[in-house]
């Protein structure tokens, strides 16, 4: 196959910048698929934090042809993204599909690291982060549950008020409690997280997606959100509370439903974001209906940060049959929200 598409606008001002991911994972392919279908997906151009000898190698195996371009700065991203996959060159490091190692997660860490810094500093409108192995990173002293708590601590907000959203065609789902044991999510709740959360993710989505006013439905905890505390009492205690102060602040808000009859077609139709207690409450009906499109982003952060849904998939890295749905979707979505973002506040030499 052949790469170039010079329909592909050159736009100095805006560009996004990714970070490899593990480059054992599906992370590096996905990204020069995205390249290779930029026009037909309309994406804001990007840059990726890596490795050339990773993403040609990663793209040959693939089947893909991509012109790889090493850059020394981003600026120089957006005027040769047309024509070659701008790669600000980090390290380099054999390609070894499926099979992570400690070097791997190194870069995997540094690439996230310093493609953080880069949006921090304006060199990038957005962060795209290709998927990273938690396990793999604990290993080279990464502390943070994830990506997400991560990039939060760079920006100097508090862990609890990064608020995790995951968005496809069908669904919006944020998970009160993510990265914990299900043993341990009763006793995270609380009211006040409750509300804070769902207050920072209504917030977000008006700025950064342009959903005025959005109506949202909270999950109960328990079984039919406790049957009247037959079967627990964290929805009398803890979410009924918060939804009443979320009330008090004027957001529109209805709860606590039962978690099992809050996905069906009618029922979604009724809100713009379900707010669901854990993680696999939100996360199983949106990767049920969204798997390929669905979107990572954090909310509540001075820079906007998008992934795709999907994990490392390291069994399938370098066969070539990875979806690049939600790497896709997930660079649009970064491109969109900095252009809502830079809407609401123009720069000055704007
Ligand atoms: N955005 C991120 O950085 C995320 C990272 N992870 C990490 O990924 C690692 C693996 O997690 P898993 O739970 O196994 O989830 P996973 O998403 O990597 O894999 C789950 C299933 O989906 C398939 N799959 C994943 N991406 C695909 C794609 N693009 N096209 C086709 N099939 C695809 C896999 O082959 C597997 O069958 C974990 O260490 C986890 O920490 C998990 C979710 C998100
Ligand atoms: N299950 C979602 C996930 O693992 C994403 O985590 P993060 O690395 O984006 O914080």
């Amino acid at each position: 196959m052949t790469a170039t598409d010079s329909s592909v606008p050159k736009s100095p001002g805006s560009v996004l910048v990714a970070s490899l991911g593990d480059p054992a994972g599906v992370g590096p392919e996905l990204l020069c698929q995205a390249w290779f279908d930029r026009g037909s997906s309309g994406l804001t151009p990007f840059f990726v934090v890596g490795s050339v000898a990773i993403l040609g190698a990663a793209a040959a195996a693939r089947g893909l042809e991509i012109p790889l371009l090493a850059i020394e700065s981003p600026d120089q991203a957006a005027a040769c993204f047309a024509d070659v996959l701008p790669v600000l060159d980090i390290a380099g490091l054999d390609y070894t599909p499926g099979e992570p190692n400690e070097a791997g997660a190194e870069l995997a860490f540094q690439s996230l690291e310093v493609a953080t810094g880069i949006v921090r500093g304006g060199g990038a409108a957005a962060l795209m982060t290709a998927p990273v192995a938690k396990s793999q990173l604990a290993r080279v002293g990464f502390i943070h549950p994830g990506q997400t708590e991560y990039v939060a601590e760079r920006c100097g907000v508090a862990a609890r008020n990064a608020v995790m959203l995951l968005a496809g065609p069908s669904l919006k789902v944020v998970p009160i409690t993510v990265h914990a044991a299900l043993a341990d999510v009763p006793g995270l709740l609380n009211a006040e997280l409750i509300r804070s959360r769902t207050a920072i993710a209504a917030q977000a989505l008006t700025r950064d997606l342009g959903i005025a006013n959005p109506r949202i439905a909270i999950a109960g905890l328990n079984p039919h959100a406790g049957e009247d505390g037959r079967f627990g009492t964290e929805e009398r205690d803890i979410i009924a509370p918060a939804i009443q102060a979320l009330l008090e602040e004027g957001l529109d808000v209805v709860g606590p439903l039962p978690a099992d009859g809050m996905f069906h077609p009618a029922a979604r139709r009724r809100y713009d974001l379900a707010v669901c207690m854990y993680h696999d409450q939100a996360l199983i009906p949106i990767k049920t209906l969204d798997f390929d499109t669905g979107v990572n982003m954090t909310l509540g952060l001075p820079i906007v940060r998008t992934s795709p849904d999907h994990g490392t998939a390291f069994a399938i890295a370098g066969r070539g049959t990875a979806d690049a749905g939600a790497t896709i979707a997930a660079l649009r979505m970064a491109g969109e929200a900095a252009a809502h973002r830079a809407a609401l506040s123009p720069s000055p030499t704007a």
